[in-house]
C-alpha cells in the first residue's frame, strides 16, 4: 500500500472496537477474536497495572485505540523496572541508579591547600622552610611558628599551618613572606565535602558523567543499577534489505537502524536484530525464539495486508493486547502486547516516518520504563508553519526547535524519514490547533541521561 493510499486512510470507525472487527474480518483475520482482545486489555490493566481509572468509561470511549497522549502514558506506567545488577561504575553510563552511590573514602582525604601560595604557621613575617606539591611528599613534622612552606593547590598542608596565602596575596623577600592569614584561610578540611559512607546520589538518578566522576572521586567504584532492558529488533519485509543499493522492487532497511538509536537512547541494549520474510510462521517462531529479550520490536506487518501477519500470530500465542492502533497520523497503525511469559511485543508500522512515531510513542517509553527512568518531562511551545491538523485524532509534525518557539519542517510524509531527518522534535498537533498555538513536543534528540 502506498503512503497517499495510507494518508486517505482513517476515519472515527478505524479506531473504535468495532471497527477494528470489522476491518480484521474483511481481511479475514477472525473479528470474533476482537472481543476477546478487548476484555483482556481491561483485565490486564486492572490486575498488572492496577489502575485507579474507571476502565469501562476508558474502553467504552477507546479500548483498544487510545489517544496518543495515553499510549505514551500506558507505555510507560506498563512495566516494572527489571534486575538488579552490579557493575563496574565506567560501562553504567545511562543507566539507573537501584542503590544510592555512597562515598568509600572521606573528601579531601587529609587537610589541603585550596589555592597556590604559602601554608604559614604562627604571625607573619615567615621564613620560607621548603616546598609542598599535590602527589609530592607530605611536610613531615608540624611547621613551627614563623615559618612557611610553599604549597601547591591540592597538597596536604602540615600539622600546625594556620592559613594557606595566595601567591598574589603576599609579598616577598629573599626567604621572607608577609602577608594576610585568616584563621584557616584557603585550606580545605578533611571530609569537609564528604564523608565515609555519605549518599551522594539518591538511589532513581540515571548515571551521567557527573554521576560517574562524582563516584570515582569518592572510591564508589561498582554502582547498584538496573539492568539495561534486552530488546530484539525483528525487520519483516521480503522486500527490505540491510546494505547495498536496492534492487527494483526492494527498500534499504530504515527502520533496524532508528530503532537501535532509540533503544540505546533509552537506556536498553538491542540483543538480537533479525530479517525476517514475510511469513506468519517465521514471526511466530522469532517471538517464541526471543526469550533472551524483556521486548520485541517487530517493524512491519502491523497492518491489515495479506503479509501483514503480527495481530494474527499474537492472537495464536494468546497474547494481551494492550494497544491496537493509536489516534494518531501517521503511525496509527501500531501495537503493545504482552506474551505470556511477560515479554513485551511493540509492533511498529513499516513505512519509515510512521515508525518512527510509534517507536517514540509506545517502545522507548517503554523500554526507559523498563530501564527505571522517570518518564520524560514534557514541553509545549508555540508552532509555526503548516501542520494541517487531522481532524481524527493528533497528526506528528517534524519541528525545528528554537528559542521558545518551534517551526514545522515542511514536507513530512509516512514513508520518508527525511523532514525528520531535519528537525529537533516532533510536535502533537491536536485537532483544534491553530497556526501559532502552542502544542507538545517529542523530542527526537538523544536524551540527556
Ligand atoms: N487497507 C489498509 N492498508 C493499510 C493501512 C490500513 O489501515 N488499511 N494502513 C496503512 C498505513 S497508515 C501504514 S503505516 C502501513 C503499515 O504497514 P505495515 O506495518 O504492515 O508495513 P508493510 O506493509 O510491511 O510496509 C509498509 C511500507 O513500508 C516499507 N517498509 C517496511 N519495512 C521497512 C523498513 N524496515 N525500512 C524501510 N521501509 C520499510 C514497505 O516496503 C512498504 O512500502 O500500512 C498501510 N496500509
Ligand atoms: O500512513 Mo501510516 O499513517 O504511515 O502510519
Amino acid at each position: 500500500m502506498t503512503a497517499a493510499s495510507g494518508e486517505r486512510h482513517g476515519g472515527d470507525d478505524e479506531h473504535t472496537a468495532q471497527g477494528i472487527r470489522r476491518s480484521r474480518a474483511a481481511a479475514g483475520r477472525g473479528g470474533a477474536t476482537g472481543g476477546n482482545r478487548r476484555t483482556t486489555v481491561v483485565d490486564a490493566r486492572r490486575g498488572a497495572l492496577g489502575f485507579a481509572v474507571n476502565f469501562w468509561a476508558w474502553a467504552l470511549l477507546s479500548p483498544l485505540a487510545p489517544r496518543l497522549r495515553d499510549a505514551l502514558d500506558l507505555a510507560q506506567r506498563c512495566p516494572a523496572p527489571h534486575d538488579v545488577e552490579q557493575v563496574p561504575a565506567a560501562g553504567a553510563v545511562g543507566q539507573v541508579l537501584a542503590r544510592p552511590v555512597r562515598a568509600a573514602v572521606a573528601l579531601p582525604g587529609t587537610d589541603v591547600a585550596a589555592m597556590d601560595g604559602y601554608a604559614v604557621a604562627g604571625t607573619a613575617p615567615w621564613r620560607l622552610v621548603g616546598k609542598v606539591f599535590a602527589g609530592g611528599t607530605p611536610w613531615s613534622a608540624p611547621l613551627a611558628p614563623g615559618t612557611a612552606v610553599e604549597i601547591a593547590t591540592g597538597a596536604p598542608v602540615p600539622a600546625d599551618a594556620r592559613a594557606v596565602v595566595p601567591y598574589e596575596c603576599c609579598r616577598r623577600d629573599g626567604d621572607l613572606v608577609m602577608g594576610p592569614a585568616g584563621p584557616r584561610t584557603h585550606i580545605r578540611t578533611a571530609g569537609e565535602d564528604v564523608r565515609p559512607g555519605d549518599e551522594l546520589v539518591p538511589a532513581g538518578r540515571v548515571v551521567t558523567a557527573a554521576v560517574l566522576g562524582a563516584a570515582a572521586q569518592a572510591g564508589a567504584d561498582v554502582l547498584t543499577v538496573y539492568r539495561r532492558p534486552r530488546v530484539c529488533v525483528v525487520v519483516t519485509g521480503d522486500e527490505v534489505v540491510s546494505a547495498g543499493t536496492p534492487l527494483p522492487g526492494q527498500v534499504r532497511d530504515a527502520l533496524g537502524p532508528a530503532v537501535t538509536a532509540l533503544v540505546c537512547d533509552a537506556g536498553g541494549t538491542v540483543v538480537e536484530h533479525r530479517y525476517l520474510p514475510d511469513t506468519g510462521e517465521a514471526l511466530r517462531v522469532a517471538l517464541h525464539g526471543a526469550s533472551g529479550a524483556d521486548v520485541v520490536a517487530v517493524t512491519g506487518s502491523s497492518s491489515v495486508g495479506a503479509a501483514d501477519h503480527l495481530h494474527r500470530v499474537l492472537d495464536g500465542i494468546d497474547a494481551r493486547w494492550y494497544v491496537d492502533g493509536v489516534r494518531c497520523r501517521p503511525g496509527h497503525p501500531q501495537v503493545l502486547a504482552q506474551t505470556g511469559d511477560g515479554r513485551w511485543v511493540v509492533g511498529l508500522p513499516g513505512n519509515p516516518f510512521a515508525g518512527l512515531v510509534a517507536a517514540v510513542t509506545l517502545l522507548r517509553p517503554l523500554v526507559a520504563a523498563l530501564a527505571g527512568r522517570p518518564p520524560a518531562v514534557r514541553h509545549r511551545l508555540p508552532v509555526a508553519g503548516d501542520a494541517s491538523p487531522y481532524p481524527h485524532g493528533v497528526r506528528l509534525v517534524p519541528v525545528r526547535v528554537g528559542d521558545g518557539h518551534a517551526t514545522v519542517v515542511p514536507g513530512a510524509r509516512p514513508a520518508s524519514l527525511r523532514a525528520a531527518a531535519q528537525a529537533d522534535a516532533l510536535v502533537v498537533i491536536e485537532p483544534d490547533w491553530t497556526a501559532g498555538a502552542p502544542a507538545e513536543l517529542v523530542d527526537l534528540r538523544p536524551a540527556v541521561p
